[in-house]
C-alpha cells in the first residue's frame, strides 16, 4: 500500500488504521507521484498499478527503501612515520587522489586484494573508513575527445541555450551522423552544473555498447535499467538516481519513471522505435511520459532518429518541437549506394538472386563484413504436405507453425506453442513434406553452403536469448571474426561496425500489403536503419534490396527522395485521410474463448458511449482483430476516433465505471489502449 496523499476529512466511513511506516521520506517525490497521476488518468488506467509499473520490483515489497551501502576509505590527516609496505603505499598514493574517499571494490578494482594492507594502514591511522553508497565500479579507461563538426557544434549550442525550460527537440540525423556523440557532449555539459540526465535507449540489446561509448568519454556515475540488469542493481540504481548520487541514468521503456534530484535533460534515442509502447497492462508511450516529465522539471528533452515517427514530425509542424537536423554523415563516411533487384529472378531453393551473390562474393574477397537482412527468424514459416496440402497451423491461433530446423520443432511466433518437427504427413501420411519460404536460419544454412570458407553468424531472438549472448555476437562482429551477419532488425538498428560495406535485404515485400496503416511508415524505418549500416567508416558501402516489386512507388519515392521525403508524403496523406497523428484513437479490446462473448462486450460498450456521445467521436466497429484467434481466445476491437483529444477522454471518462461494472466486463479480458501503435 502506497500513500500518495494525506487530507484532512473524508466521506469513507470505514478507514483502515496505518500498520507501520516504512520510509521517513516519501519513496515517490513529488513531481513522480504527479507524473503517475497524469498517466493514470490519460491512458485510463487504474492508479495503483500505474506505481506498480514505476516502480523497481523490489521497491514493492514493502519492505524500507535503503540504498545499499559499502565501505569507503578515506585518507587521515596524520603523516607516514614508519616504512610501509609498496601494496600499502600503492593504496596512499591512490587515497590521495581521492579526497571525498574511495570505495572498497572500487580500489579492488584497481589493486586487487588488499584487505590486509587495508587493515595494517587503519590500525596505523593513516586511513579511516565510512559506510556510504555503493556505487557501480567505474571504469579506468582512457578518455578521448572527438571533435564535434559544425552541425552537431551548433546542436549542441541550440539545446543549451534552452537549457533552463521545458523544449522539446526533435533531433532528425542521417544514419552515421554522429547524433550518438551529440548527446555525449550535451551530457558533459549537463554534467559540470552538477545536474543529471535521463537517456532511453530501446530494447534492443544495444545498451552495452552505447553505455560504454559514454564511459569512454565521461567520468561519472553512469547506472542502468534495463532488463538485462538483477532486481537488486534495479533498485539500487533508482535510489541512487533519487539520491541525486547517479549522475547519468541509461534505460529502457520503464526507466522513463526514474526519479531524479537534480534534473538537467532528458535524452531519447531513436524515438521512433516501438518498443517505448508498453503493449500489455499500462500501455503507455515512454516519449509521452518522458515529455511530460520535462514539462515538469522544465528542462528540454531531445528526441534523436535517423527516421522520426511520424508522431514527432507532426510536432514539428504545428510547432511544439523544435527541428535539429544533421544531414551528413560523421568523419570521412558517406551514404551507400542503394540498388533496387528485382527477386522474381531469384533462385527460389535459396532466394538469392545472381546479383545479390555476386556482391556477396566481391565484398567478402576486399576482406570486408556483410549483413543479410530478413525480418523473419527460424527455418521456414510454410511447412506443407506436396500430396494432400496440409500445412502445420498453431490449433490455439489463426497462424502457421514456423519451422525451427535446429531445434527440431514446430514453433508459433504467436503463442509460443511448441510441437515436433513432424516427418510425414499427418493427413495423409505422405513424406513429401516441404517447407517453403526463408528465415534467418534457413538463409545461415545457405550461406555457410554458399561460401564454406568464411564464418557465418546469426543473429536473431533465438541465438541471444542467453544472458550476454547478444554482446558476445557483437563482439565477434568488431574484432571481424564473423565476416557473413544473417539477422533480423536486432541486427539491423543502431549498430556502428566500421568494416560493413554491403548490406542485403530479403524479403520484406510483405510491409507493402499490411492492412495496419502504419505498415508502410514502418518499413521505411526498417530499410533506411538497415541501409544505414553500411559504410560507417573509411570504405564506402553499398545496399542491394530485393524485391518482387521493383516498380512500387514506395521504393521509387525512399530510393530517390529518402526518409525524410518519403515521411513528409505519408505524413499529408494521414492528414487528409484523419488518420493518426492526425487525428486522436483509442482501441478498447477484448478477447475470450467464446468467439460472441468477446463481440458482445464491446457492443455493449459502443451502446453506452452512443448513449451520450459528443460529436465529434467516431465510433467503429466491433471488428475481428486481423489474427482473430491467438493463443486459445478470440479477439475484438471497437475503435474510438476524435480530431481532438479531449472529447475522446472525456467520454471515456463519463462511461469506463459504468461498463466495468457490465456482467461481461468480468467474463472477457478486455483493456483500453490509448495512442495504439498496433491495430492487428
Ligand atoms: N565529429 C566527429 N568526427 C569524427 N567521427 C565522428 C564524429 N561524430 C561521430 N563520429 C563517428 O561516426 C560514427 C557514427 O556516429 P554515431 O554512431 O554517433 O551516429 P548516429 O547518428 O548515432 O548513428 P545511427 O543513427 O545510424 O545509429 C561513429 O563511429 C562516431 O564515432
Ligand atoms: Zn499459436
Amino acid at each position: 500500500m502506497k500513500i500518495s496523499e494525506v487530507t484532512e476529512q473524508t466521506e469513507i466511513a470505514k478507514l483502515k488504521p496505518i500498520e507501520e511506516k516504512l520510509d521517513n521520506e516519501p519513496l515517490i517525490p513529488k513531481e513522480l507521484i504527479q507524473t503517475l497521476l497524469w498517466v493514470s488518468r490519460y491512458y485510463h488506467h487504474p492508479l495503483g498499478e500505474c506505481f506498480q509499473t514505476a516502480l523497481p520490483k523490489l521497491l514493492r515489497t514493502g519492505k524500507p527503501a535503503e540504498i545499499e551501502t559499502e565501505n569507503w576509505w578515506s585518507r587521515t590527516n596524520k603523516t607516514v612515520e614508519k616504512k610501509i609496505g609498496s601494496k600499502q603505499q600503492q593504496c596512499l598514493d591512490l587515497l590521495n587522489d581521492y579526497p571525498d574517499g574511495i570505495s572498497q571494490s572500487q580500489l579492488k578494482h584497481y589493486l586487487g586484494n588488499i584487505n590486509t594492507s587495508l587493515k595494517s594502514l587503519e590500525t596505523a591511522g593513516l586511513i579511516s573508513q565510512q559506510q556510504k553508497a555503493k556505487l557501480p565500479i567505474a571504469r579506468n579507461e582512457l578518455h578521448f575527445d572527438l571533435e564535434l563538426n559544425d552541425q552537431q557544434q551548433n546542436i549542441v549550442e541550440n539545446v543549451w541555450k534552452k537549457k533552463d525550460q521545458f523544449q522539446p527537440f526533435l533531433l532528425e540525423g542521417i544514419t552515421g551522423s554522429g547524433k550518438t556523440e551529440v548527446y555525449i557532449e550535451l551530457t558533459e555539459r549537463v554534467l559540470k552544473d552538477n545536474q543529471q540526465v535521463l537517456i532511453l535507449i530501446p530494447e534492443i540489446g544495444l545498451t552495452s555498447q552505447f553505455v560504454d561509448r559514454f564511459k569512454k568519454r565521461l567520468n561519472t556515475t553512469i547506472v542502468i535499467l534495463n532488463s538485462s540488469v538483477s532486481d537488486k542493481e534495479r533498485k539500487q540504481a533508482w535510489l541512487l538516481a533519487k539520491a541525486g548520487l547517479a549522475h547519468v541514468i541509461i534505460g529502457t521503456r520503464s526507466a522513463v519513471f526514474t526519479p531524479l534530484s537534480q534534473p538537467g535533460l532528458i535524452i531519447i534515442d531513436e524515438e521512433h522505435d516501438s518498443s517505448y509502447k508498453q503493449q500489455d497492462g499500462l500501455r503507455y508511450h515512454a516519449r509521452n511520459v518522458a515529455l511530460i516529465r520535462a514539462q515538469k522539471y522544465d528542462i528540454p528533452i531531445v528526441m534523436g532518429s535517423a527516421t522520426p515517427s511520424l508522431e514527432s514530425l507532426y510536432q514539428v509542424k504545428k510547432q511544439r518541437f523544435e527541428l535539429l537536423e544533421l544531414t551528413q554523415r560523421a568523419g570521412s563516411a558517406q551514404l551507400p549506394k542503394v540498388r533496387l533487384v528485382d527477386c522474381s529472378q531469384a533462385n527460389p531453393d535459396h532466394g538469392f538472386s545472381d546479383i545479390l551473390l555476386k556482391a556477396i562474393k566481391k565484398h567478402l574477397d576486399a576482406g570486408n563484413q556483410v549483413i543479410l537482412f530478413i525480418n523473419r527468424r527460424g527455418y521456414a514459416p510454410v511447412l506443407m504436405c506436396h500430396d494432400c496440402g496440409w500445412q502445420a497451423k498453431c490449433k490455439h491461433c489463426d497462424a502457421r507453425m514456423v519451422v525451427h530446423q535446429h531445434r527440431h520443432i514446430l514453433f508459433c511466433h504467436h503463442c509460443g506453442y511448441i510441437q515436433r518437427l513432424v516427418e510425414e504427413c499427418p493427413e495423409c501420411e505422405s513424406s513429401s513434406l516441404k517447407s517453403y519460404g526463408a528465415g534467418t536460419e534457413k538463409i545461415e544454412q545457405h550461406l555457410q553452403q554458399l561460401f564454406p570458407e568464411t564464418p557465418v553468424i546469426r543473429v536473431d531472438r533465438d541465438t541471444t536469448q542467453r544472458v550476454n549472448a547478444f554482446s558476445d555476437l557483437v563482439a565477434d562482429i568488431k574484432q571481424g571474426e564473423a565476416r557473413i551477419l544473417v539477422g533480423t532488425q536486432m541486427l539491423a538498428k543502431g549498430h556502428d561496425f566500421h568494416d560493413v560495406t554491403l548490406v542485403g535485404v530479403l524479403d520484406t515485400d510483405q510491409g507493402l500489403y499490411s492492412a495496419d496503416f502504419r505498415a508502410t511508415e514502418n518499413l521505411a524505418q526498417m530499410i533506411t536503419q538497415v541501409t544505414g549500416r553500411a559504410g560507417r567508416g573509411e570504405k564506402s558501402g553499398e545496399v542491394i534490396i530485393q524485391t518482387e516489386q521493383p516498380a512500387h512507388n514506395f521504393w521509387k519515392t525512399l530510393i530517390s527522395n529518402g526518409y525524410k521525403k518519403t515521411a513528409e508524403s505519408l505524413l499529408q496523406e494521414r492528414i487528409e485521410m484523419a488518420l493518426p497523428p492526425a487525428s486522436n484513437w483509442a482501441v478498447i479490446r477484448a478477447e475470450s474463448a467464446d468467439r460472441e462473448e468477446a463481440t458482445a462486450f464491446l457492443e455493449a460498450f459502443s451502446a453506452q458511449c452512443h448513449q451520450q456521445l459528443a460529436e465529434d467521436v467516431l465510433i467503429l466497429g466491433p471488428v475481428p482483430a486481423i489474427m482473430e484467434k491467438k493463443g486459445g481466445r478470440f479477439r475484438a476491437q471497437l475503435l474510438l476516433s476524435s480530431a481532438q483529444r479531449k472529447p475522446l477522454h472525456q467520454l471515456l471518462d463519463q462511461h469506463i465505471s459504468v461498463i466495468s461494472r457490465h456482467k461481461l466486463a468480468r467474463k472477457v479480458r478486455w483493456s483500453i489502449d490509448i495512442d495504439p501503435v498496433d491495430i492487428l
